[in-house]
Formats: structure tokens, sequence, C-alpha cells
């Protein structure tokens, strides 16, 4: 079974708050995105709301619900007390738990599973007696260990921390290397019984290796490089229809 693709929102409704303007709508570029084919849609909320707001939530959670009922809605983050009760409101799908501190740029490790091991447990617990699954967001080391770690906790799933080797776009060797070490670590996490999700800085280019190297792979979820490539390709479209509205015949 192929991966399904999960469209992370974030850098939407990044490009929306840069005015006090409805638009880009999240909503509209979701309901794009499952049409075109995504599985789902992923979104994290951080503290300080500079990308997606709280109150996108409902939304969001209502374009799934009522448009696309077998597509799944995943919410990654830090589980403080409000994050935890935004899930419970929205009632995800899947609920990513990970290690971000309020002051990150963004995502840039996985969990200390040892030393968070008892805190994970309860959280774990919390939401998946209310329905929601929740996968662990998980550094790609190689080791066996942690993903034992992660299976005691009761996630089902771990999602592969993905950014060193996103960031080996210029350099192959380096790239073999980190997929090599992401597929151990798939592999020890599948031996686990746990199902494999990967994500950050995946892009069109990274994304063949990855899969092939970790056949079993649930879901990506991608966000920055696929909103990246949706402004390169549309662009010249959207260059068209400014200039027809400027009143040029092109
Ligand atoms: C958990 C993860 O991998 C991140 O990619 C994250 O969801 C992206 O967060 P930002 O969009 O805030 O950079
Ligand atoms: N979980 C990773 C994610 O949702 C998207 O990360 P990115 O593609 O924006 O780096």
């Amino acid at each position: 079974m192929p991966a399904k693709l999960s469209v992370n929102l974030n850098a939407i409704a990044m490009l929306r708050n840069r005015r006090d303007l409805p638009w880009p709508d999240v909503a509209d570029l979701g309901r794009i995105a499952l049409r075109a084919g995504a599985s789902g849609l992923t979104v994290h909320p951080r503290p300080d709301q500079r990308h997606i707001r709280f109150s996108d939530l409902p939304i969001l959670r209502a374009l799934i619900d009522d448009e696309f009922p077998a597509a799944e809605f995943n919410i990654e983050g830090y589980p403080t007390e409000d994050f935890l009760a935004l899930c419970e409101a929205t009632e995800p799908e899947q609920v990513t738990l990970v290690p971000d501190d309020p002051s990150q740029a963004t995502s840039d490790h996985g969990w200390d599973l040892v030393k968070h091991q008892e805190f994970l447990k309860s959280v774990v617990d919390r939401l998946r007696s209310k329905g929601m699954r929740v996968s662990l967001f998980v550094d790609g080391e190689g080791l066996a260990g942690p993903m034992k770690l992660a299976r005691a906790t009761g996630a089902e799933r771990v999602e592969l921390y993905t950014g060193p080797y996103g960031g080996c776009y210029d350099n192959p060797e380096e790239a073999a290397r980190q997929v090599d070490l992401l597929g151990l670590t798939a592999d020890a996490a599948k031996a686990e019984g746990l199902a494999v999700n990967a994500g950050h800085d995946l892009t069109v280019a990274n994304l063949p290796a990855l899969v092939r190297r970790i056949p079993h792979l649930a879901e990506v979820s991608i966000g920055h490089g696929l909103t990246a490539d949706a402004l390169e390709y549309g662009m010249a479209e959207t260059v068209r229809r400014f200039c027809r509205a400027c009143g040029q015949s092109i």
C-alpha cells in the first residue's frame, strides 16, 4: 500500500497571517488538496498562533466531516493542557506529539523517550481513551531501543523526523546515509508493531528514495515543500489571470 499524503496547512496559514484579510483561505486550500487526492490534512498549532489559529480547527474539522468523510485530520504539537483541550474539542483522527518548546522556529528533534516516558504514557492514554490515534515524533537514528520505548507509551505510530534528510538536498552521499538511518528506525518500529509516518522538509525530489527504503511507510505529512511547489507550478496561470484582470487579452 503506497504511503498516504497528509497536506500540512501551516505555511498557507502563515501567508494568510501577513495581512488582516481572509486569504489564502486554509479551508479552501485544504479542499483543493483533498479533491486532488490527499488523504488528509495536518496542522501544527503553535502557542503564539503564528500560522494556524485555534479558530481554524473547527472549520477544518467541518470540511473533512461534511465533504471528505474518508479523510483524516492530523493535529501536531507539544502536549500542553491547552493543546490537549484543543484536540479533545476537535477530535482529530490522529494526534502527533512533538517535543517543541514555544520559542522554537520549527520542529527540529524527536522525543527523548527515556526522559519523557511517564509523561507520554499519561498523554497517550488520555488521547486514546477519547478515540484519537497517537503518533510520536522521533529521531531517525537507526536505533531499536527508542522504538521499544515508543511502543511502551501505548502510541500506535511514530513519525520519523526527516529534517536531517531534507537538509541533504545538495549532498547525495549524506542523503543516502540518512535514508539508511531512517530505514533502520522504521524497521525497528515495525518490529515493535508500530506503524510509521514521516515528515519535515520532504519534497518531490527526496520522497522516492524514502518510500523505496520504507515500503511500509503509512503516511507522510508535507507542508513547506508542497506549498513552495504549489506557488511555483501555479504562478504562470495566476499571472495570466491577473493580466486578464488588467484588461490585457492574453
Ligand atoms: C512536526 C513537524 O515535523 C513539523 O514539520 C511541523 O509540523 C512544521 O511546523 P512549522 O510549520 O511550524 O515549521
Ligand atoms: N509532520 C511534518 C509536517 O507536517 C510538515 O513538515 P514540512 O513539510 O512543513 O517540513
